[in-house]
């Protein structure tokens, strides 16, 4: 129970969260990040409802959490399958799903927004929130890019709302940000617009720029592998917003390839294509 509890007491300013014990969490949008935060809440001995549009995308989802606790398992377990059979059973009874926000967010301690990366929509989810969770419940997004307090605008618990920035695959990546002014992005986000740079401008290949910084610097994927991997919806929701924002910042100048290939459905690993192919 301590994980999240911990996490909201760093970075939730406020007193109405200091003594705040988390036992019930309702994870909205089962993607990749919905998904393997649902994972780390159950795996942690939180009860966890996971909340997406339809069940078939839900079903996905515990598929998902499924495929990645095996993984886990075999790690941990590996001289003890039974044992570790059973840690995957007793996670995944940690989860339920619902497609009715409404009656997901009842009794619940944290609610814990992951999304698509749109403020209006993002808005209009915490706004009917705030009339359906009980008073005591305290609010957070995984916003990667939107202001904290844009999104918390459209709620009357300012005291009890905040960011929780995880980092995808959620199960291996150790850093959750919770502070004003997440860091990561700011130096990540610059380069991978340079890298989509060199490409367009023809100073590389994708393979190329990518075999460089693996064998050059020891990432473990390249800039294109990995915006495949985050996804390129995501990514181009993130370009457009802050261009919005700044428009004359030459940082967030369109590309026309991104925009291409999202509008091509082409979003990445999780659609089998995005700057690769993944089938
Ligand atoms: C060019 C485009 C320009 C556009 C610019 C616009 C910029 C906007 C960007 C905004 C970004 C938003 C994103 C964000 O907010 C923050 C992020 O999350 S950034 C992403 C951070 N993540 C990374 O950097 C991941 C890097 N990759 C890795 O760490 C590894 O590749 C990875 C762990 C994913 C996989 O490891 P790898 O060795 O490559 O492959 P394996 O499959 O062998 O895995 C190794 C090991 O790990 C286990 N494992 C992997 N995934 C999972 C999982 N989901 N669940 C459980 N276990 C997992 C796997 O089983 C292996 O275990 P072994 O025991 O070692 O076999
Ligand atoms: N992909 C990444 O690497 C990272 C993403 N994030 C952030 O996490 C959030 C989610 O990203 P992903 O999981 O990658 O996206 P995704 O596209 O994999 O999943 C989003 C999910 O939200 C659902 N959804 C959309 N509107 C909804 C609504 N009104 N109610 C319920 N469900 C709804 C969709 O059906 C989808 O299943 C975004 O804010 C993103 O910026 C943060 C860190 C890393």
């Amino acid at each position: 129970m301590a994980f999240f509890a911990h996490q909201i007491r760093r970075g939730f300013s406020s007193s109405a969260v200091r003594n705040v014990v988390i036992k019930q969490v309702t994870i909205i949008g089962g993607g990749q990040m919905g998904a393997g935060i649902a994972q780390v809440a159950a795996s942690t001995g939180h009860s966890v409802t996971l909340v997406d549009t339809s069940d078939d995308i839900l079903k996905k989802s515990i598929k998902t959490i499924e495929g990645s606790l095996k993984r886990v398992v075999k790690k941990k377990f590996a001289d003890k399958p039974e044992a570790g059979e059973e840690f995957i059973q007793k996670v995944l009874k940690n989860v339920s799903t619902s497609t009715d926000v409404g009656s997901a967010v009842q009794g619940s301690d944290l609610v814990l927004e992951a999304i698509v990366e749109n403020l209006k929509i993002k808005q209009d989810l915490f706004s009917r929130l705030d009339k359906l969770a009980p008073a005591h419940t305290i609010f957070a997004s995984n916003t990667s890019s939107l202001p904290i307090s844009d999104i918390s605008s459209a709620t009357n618990r300012l005291d009890r709302f905040g960011g929780l920035h995880f980092f995808n695959p959620v199960p291996m990546m150790k850093l959750v940000e919770d502070t004003p002014g997440f860091i990561v992005n700011r130096l990540f986000v610059p380069y991978l617009y340079e890298a989509i740079r060199l490409y367009e401008r023809g100073h590389g290949s994708k393979e190329d720029i990518d075999i460089a910084m693996k064998l050059g610097v020891g990432y473990p994927m390249g800039p294109f592998e990995l915006s495949d991997y985050i996804g390129l919806d995501t990514i181009k929701f993130i370009m457009d917003g802050w261009r919005e924002m700044d428009p004359d910042n030459t940082l967030f100048a369109p590309s026309e390839l991104m925009d291409k290939l999202v509008a091509e459905g082409k979003l990445g690993k999780k659609t089998g294509e995005g700057f690769y192919k993944y089938k």
